[in-house]
């Protein structure tokens, strides 16, 4: 496996998807022209996108999980190159609908397959799939020039969906070439910092987590959908302001990519990362929403960018995948389903709220913001492990409490055992039956590191259920 360039393939996929992400409502003028539909209609057409990833996402996800991720990546490939192509010719709107309902099923199939290699290539804290969302935002930036050029040079719109298919071709032949990583493997350290999080806290880390998936994608698709609007109502801002504050925010939003980045690869703790990013990003709202400066107003839309845009979804995600290594791809398709639910649900709650005032579309938004900082202090909360002295003993001394019930539950049972035992003339020592324990303990360890010092003290705690058998005789036979 050559990490770099399995790396790069991956990374190219994703300029191509930035594309994609695009490439309808670009072209929406010539698409109308080419069709001869109203615009409305091929906004309908756009949807399909959203309706393929939600169709396909959580399916997709998990079936990663069993075919493997290369299989997914190619099916992305494949699909995404079926609908450039095809999108540059088709002239029938069911059809056009139909490829358009493939592109989301692309994105969702990259995604299962992209998100989990590269995790399981072992980048730090997975700050490779920050790294993904720079080549989406260039792609995304590129484009605009292109179709520029293509206007200004008078030729065919179809040309911007041939240049996608063409790098496809290329990025096939490439990826190709490149073996992924092992699927699902879980390294022992993770294990055990896993195992360390009670079972009720973990899925309190999961349902927040998936909310999260909701809300980090709801927070930046309303802001650029709804922010020059609702600067112009509410503050009565000028045109070209209320452009900037989009700008700004991509601007945040690539510059947060670039150092979101390079800060995980020095280790800083995902955590603490993505508890102030979420700060960050609600002050920023706060002050986009509430403030009249401009120039204040500005800072807070590059500080926006850079915290709610600057991969901090991908951040949630990375979170997420850690506590179910071995099922990677359900967990990045489950994600996904949640962000794709946003993508589908914003339009619809804002075009209501908007009716009845234009002011309230982004303050809803802070109201995100805010359930999305929630989730994620819940989650770092559950999911903390303790990391002093003091605190991890306190650990201990709580699964010693359990351990201490069980054990009393245990010799209790053994109780049973011993008073049918002595019904039915049996010795106390059944050394078939204690081979047979430490053998099931060996299976059952989840950790073989660990299963030597299990075994010794399971054969501890059958001496002394032996001895305490005895004592039970003695007492009956007084
Ligand atoms: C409790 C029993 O008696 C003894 C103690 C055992 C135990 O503590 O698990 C297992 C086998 C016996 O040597 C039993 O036979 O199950």
């Amino acid at each position: 496996m050559h990490k770099r360039q399995l790396s790069l393939s991956l990374y190219l996929n994703y300029f191509i998807h930035g594309i994609g992400l695009i490439i309808l409502t670009q072209n929406m003028k010539a698409l109308g022209q080419h069709w001869q539909t109203p615009l409305a209609t091929v906004s309908y057409v756009i949807s399909g996108i959203g309706i393929g990833r939600l169709l396909a996402y959580f399916i997709l996800g998990n079936l990663s999980d069993y075919w493997g991720r290369k299989f997914f990546v190619n099916l992305g490939m494949i699909s995404y190159f079926i609908f450039f192509v095809g999108m540059a010719f088709v002239t029938n709107i069911q059809m056009a609908y139909f490829l358009a309902i493939l592109a989301g099923i692309a994105n969702s199939a990259l995604d299962s397959g992209t998100y989990t290699t590269f995790i399981e290539m072992g980048s730090k804290q997975g700050s490779a799939n920050i790294l993904l969302k720079a080549f989406m935002s260039a792609g995304e930036f590129l484009l605009p020039l292109f179709i520029a050029v293509l206007e200004k040079q008078q030729l065919w719109y179809g040309w911007s969906f041939m240049l996608a298919a063409g790098l496809l071709i290329i990025n096939f032949i490439l990826l190709n070439r490149q073996t992924f990583p092992p699927r699902n493997q879980e390294n022992t350290a993770a294990r055990t910092a896993n195992l360390q999080i009670s079972p009720w806290k973990k899925a309190l880390a999961s349902v927040s987590l998936a909310g999260y998936g909701y809300t980090s994608m709801a927070l930046m698709i309303l802001y650029t959908q709804w922010i020059s609007l609702f600067v112009t109502h509410t503050f009565g801002f000028n045109a070209i302001l209320s452009h900037w504050l989009l700008s700004l925010y991509s601007m945040g939003s690539i510059s947060g990519v670039l150092i979101i980045f390079v800060l995980l690869k020095n280790n800083l703790s995902e955590n603490k990362l993505v508890i102030a990013l979420n700060l960050f990003s609600f002050l920023a709202l706060l002050v986009i929403c509430y403030s009249p400066n401009a120039l204040l107003s500005m800072i807070a839309a590059f500080v926006f960018g850079f915290t709610a845009a600057g991969g901090v979804m991908q951040i949630g995600l990375n979170l997420f995948i850690k506590l179910y290594p071995h099922i990677k791809g359900r967990i990045t398709g489950l994600y996904f389903t949640f962000g794709s639910l946003a993508s589908f649900s914003i339009p619809i709650i804002t075009g209501w709220l908007s009716k009845q005032s234009i002011s309230y579309t982004l303050r809803f938004d802070l109201l995100i913001s805010l359930m999305g900082l929630l989730l994620v202090c819940i989650t770092v909360w559950a999911i903390q492990v303790p990391t002093t002295i003091t605190s991890t003993r306190q650990q201990i001394n709580k699964i010693d409490g359990r351990i201490i019930k069980l054990l009393n539950q245990r010799f209790s049972t053994v109780t049973t055992i011993n008073n049918l035992k002595e019904e039915q003339q049996l010795p106390i020592f059944d050394e078939s039956r204690e081979t047979q324990i430490l053998q099931e303990i060996a299976q059952k360890s989840k950790i073989p590191d660990h299963t030597p010092y299990l075994q010794k003290i399971y054969q501890a705690i059958m001496l002394n259920s032996r001895a305490y058998q005895t004592k039970l005789h003695q007492e009956e036979n007084k």
